[in-house]
């Protein structure tokens, strides 16, 4: 700053390789910079921007608009670190020198900024003169301190000095237009303080009230509107509100590119459909390119609110991440469920114990669970994954809890059926046989069944490891289960003791002692085989009316035999007392083991004996006939009789033999008729039917038998002249002609006949037979 056309444009020009407008000397000394114009600095490190202000004490604007002049030394106060003021040589100790309003104007604005920090005010006095800038720069320091003290100051800073807040240096410099060459060199040298000006002692050293590059535009828009609002300028909260907006702004932006990272997009959609190996490190890492993004640029603005800006991004990202991550252990959960499911099940395919094989595998799962979480933990995040954990642990049980009342079942119905395939039809077996060694045995077979398959389900269960109570129930589940099956199978040939007795009855009474169908001959005692086969019929009753799976000493049998089968003996015992079978229980037998009651068996044992009573009728039946059968000559009576009346007939036989010539040719006759006229096949239909047919064929049939005989007949010479040469042919036609079917008497079937018989004679042995 300076005051108007005093070289400001043309010093900023040399000294910072930029291109300010500067006046035209020879259009006249007027001004030519309006406002505050700004261009950064060429080949000067760091960046260093600089800013070219309108010139004070100005006649353009008037005496009294010292407004805008005050506004743009404060907003050169605020913004700047060097605030380089142009002063003319000839000004130094004068009392009405230029600058001095100026210079109270920057006191004045600078005690309104509350900075904390330090501005270097470098005097630049221009167009030196012989006095020695040694001599100078007391005198100027002077001045400056006699402003300083005469600018009213708030309490605060009333003792304040001037150092506190200004670092003061003073620089002079030839006339640029007299001494141009000097000038030149001059500024050259002034140059070279403006390298690496921010280090410690250079000119922008002090750094508290440093706004980031990033922050300075809007740092300087609203360090203007507050100027011109006429507001004191409160340059550290000023710094906070910059670094809050600006911090904002970079952390949404950070946010964004995050957002729309394809890495990060990548890895959202892989971790959608699976579990994807180093999704921490993955992540962490993109995370933690983003916040370094954001710290590197956000790096000088005000701690405090840089920290909280960034902890705000941190957590929204961790709140973009955390479904992804939250799928991921999801991932992890239900990949390690399936490897533990998959060991599990391989494990018992493998045959180890299935408690030795869920704890294997749940130590391996949880190892394996605990390592890929590990391998998924985000570095920024704290998150615990100790809830999923617990969820898989849950699963785990739940699932092992599964397979084991699973294999349990399976293993109980294997043995279970194991026993119904070995007890099942040897109890049917032994409960046809029916006889007092039945119960024993089935009780012997139930014994050593259930105790084979107790042994092997022991050893089957020890892989559980089970508590004992638990193994002694269900052993003992499974041993109730074999009686139950014994059980079952009883009472169903229970429900079927009527038709067991009939066929024991009917095998029994059918067959002999070497089981040989029995032929009523008439020898045979039918009522003791029927006593027999009763009597093994009622054992049979007596065996299927109560379960005795524990013991057998109940009075059934005896109580049915002698009140069934030998009721004489029973009332003989029990004389005038009731009938024994008037009950619905058995005595000493409980009601849960009875399957036929007293009452029941009696009505099977009527029932029974009813319906054997045909066979038993058939077999007398079948004896009587056979007794007649075998007696096949006809009563001594009849003899006697034929003798008597069939004398005169005998005696005429024995005097005249030819009629038994005649007799006996009557019946090859009617023998031929018979055949013929196949009467008992057309009897067959009927008798009607039969008559009917053989009324329209007998006269045809007799008139052929007759022509064929008489046809032979007249052919004595040819059967003779053939009869010589002993045809055999020949004589199975004669024979075939009278006992032979009808196509042999058929004119049209001769020549078949004939064929026939040669083919035949082949095998005369079978005429033989057929004859
Ligand atoms: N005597 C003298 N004149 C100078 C010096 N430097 C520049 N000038 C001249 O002063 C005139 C004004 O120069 P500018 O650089 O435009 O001055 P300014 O202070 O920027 O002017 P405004 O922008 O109008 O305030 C020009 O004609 C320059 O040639 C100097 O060191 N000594």
């Amino acid at each position: 700053m300076g005051p108007q056309s005093s070289g400001k444009s043309t010093l900023l020009n040399h000294l910072f390789n930029t291109n300010f407008r500067e006046m035209d000397a020879y259009r006249g000394r007027s001004q030519t910079t309006k406002g505050i114009w700004i261009a950064k600095c060429a080949g000067i490190e760091p960046c260093t921007i600089v800013m070219d202000l309108e010139g004070t004490d100005g006649r353009e604007r008037g005496e009294d608009d010292t407004a805008f002049e005050k506004q743009s030394a404060l907003f050169a106060l605020a913004v700047s670190d060097v605030v380089l003021i142009n002063m003319w040589c000839h000004d130094i100790g004068r009392e009405q020198a230029a600058n001095k309003p100026l210079l109270k104007t920057v006191f004045q604005v600078m005690l309104r900024l509350f900075s904390p920090r330090k501005t270097t005010l470098m005097f630049v006095i221009r167009d030196k003169t012989r006095t020695p800038l040694e001599n100078l720069e007391p005198l100027l320091r002077e001045d400056i301190q006699k402003i300083w003290d005469s600018v009213p100051k708030p309490e605060a800073h009333k003792r304040t000095p001037l150092s506190d807040f200004f670092n003061v240096q003073v620089v002079a410099l030839s006339s640029y237009e007299e001494k141009e060459e000097q000038f030149k060199e001059q500024v050259a040298h002034l140059r070279q303080k403006f390298f690496h000006s921010i280090a410690p002692g250079g000119l922008a050293g002090d750094r508290r009230g440093v706004v980031p590059a990033s922050g300075f535009s809007f740092s300087s828009q609203q360090i203007w509107k507050v100027i011109k609002e006429n507001k004191d300028l409160d340059l550290p909260a000023h710094k906070v509100m910059v670094a809050t907006v600006r911090c904002e702004e970079i952390a949404n932006e950070k946010y964004s590119f995050f957002v729309a990272n394809e890495d990060w997009l990548e890895l959202e959609e892989a971790v959608q459909s699976q579990l994807v190996p180093g999704f921490g490190r993955k992540l962490s890492s993109l995370l933690s390119n983003c916040l370094f993004s954001y710290d590197e640029e956000a790096t000088y603005f005000e701690d405090s609110v840089r920290s909280a800006k960034r902890k705000q991004l941190e957590e929204k990202l961790l709140q973009l991440v955390q479904p992804v991550y939250q799928l991921m252990l999801e991932h992890i959960r239900s990949g390690t469920l399936d490897y533990f499911k998959k060991a599990l099940n391989d494990a018992l395919s493998g045959g180890q114990g299935f408690a030795a094989a869920a704890r294997d595998g749940t130590t391996k799962s949880m190892r394996l669970f605990d390592e890929q979480c590990k391998d998924a933990v985000i570095k920024q995040a704290n998150w615990d994954s100790s809830k999923a954990r617990d969820k898989f642990s849950r699963d785990l049980e739940s699932h092992i809890a599964e397979v084991r009342t699973a294999k349990l079942s399976e293993l109980t119905a294997l043995y279970e059926s194991k026993l119904k395939n070995a007890l099942y039809g040897s109890v049917e077996a032994l409960l046809e046989g029916g006889s007092d060694d039945t119960w024993p045995a089935i009780r012997k077979l139930l014994h050593h069944e259930t105790e084979t398959a107790i042994s092997e389900f022991s050893v089957a269960l020890s892989g559980f490891e089970m508590d004992e109570e638990a193994e002694e129930d269900m052993i003992s589940k499974l041993r109730n289960y074999a009686r139950g099956v014994v059980e079952a199978k009883t009472r169903e040939e229970a429900g079927r003791v009527l038709y067991r007795m009939k066929e024991r009855f009917t095998s029994i009474f059918n067959h002999d002692n070497d089981s040989m169908p029995r032929v009523w001959t008439g020898k045979e005692d039918i009522r003791a085989i029927t006593k027999t086969a009763r009597s093994s019929s009622l054992k049979l009753l007596s065996v299927l009316a109560a379960i005795r799976l524990d013991d057998d000493t109940d009075t059934i049998g005896d109580t049915l035999v002698l009140t069934l089968v030998d009721p004489k003996k029973g009332t003989s015992k029990s004389t005038s007392l009731q009938d024994p079978l008037a009950s619905s229980t058995w005595e000493e037998v409980p009601a849960a083991k009875t399957l036929i009651t007293p009452v029941q068996c009696k009505s099977l044992w009527n029932q029974f004996q009813r319906e054997t009573e045909y066979t038993i009728t058939q077999a007398i039946a079948s004896q009587e006939a056979n007794k007649r059968n075998n007696n096949w000559l006809p009563p001594p009576w009849a003899i006697a009789a034929m003798v008597v009346l069939g004398f005169n007939e005998f005696m005429t036989l024995l005097r005249n033999p030819l009629w038994l010539l005649v007799i006996f040719v009557s019946y090859l006759l009617l023998k031929a008729l018979w055949v013929q006229l196949d009467i008992s096949g057309e009897f067959r239909n009927g008798a009607l039917p039969g008559i009917l047919s053989l009324s329209t064929k007998f006269l045809p049939t007799v008139t052929n038998l007759l022509r064929k005989l008489a046809e032979e007949g007249q052919r004595p010479a040819t059967t003779d002249a053939h009869s010589n040469t002993s045809n055999p042919s020949q004589a199975s036609r004669i024979i075939q002609g009278v006992v032979g079917s009808n196509s042999a008497f058929s004119s049209t079937a001769s020549s078949e006949v004939t064929m026939e018989n040669e083919v035949e004679y082949t095998s005369p042995s079978r005429h033989d037979k057929d004859l």
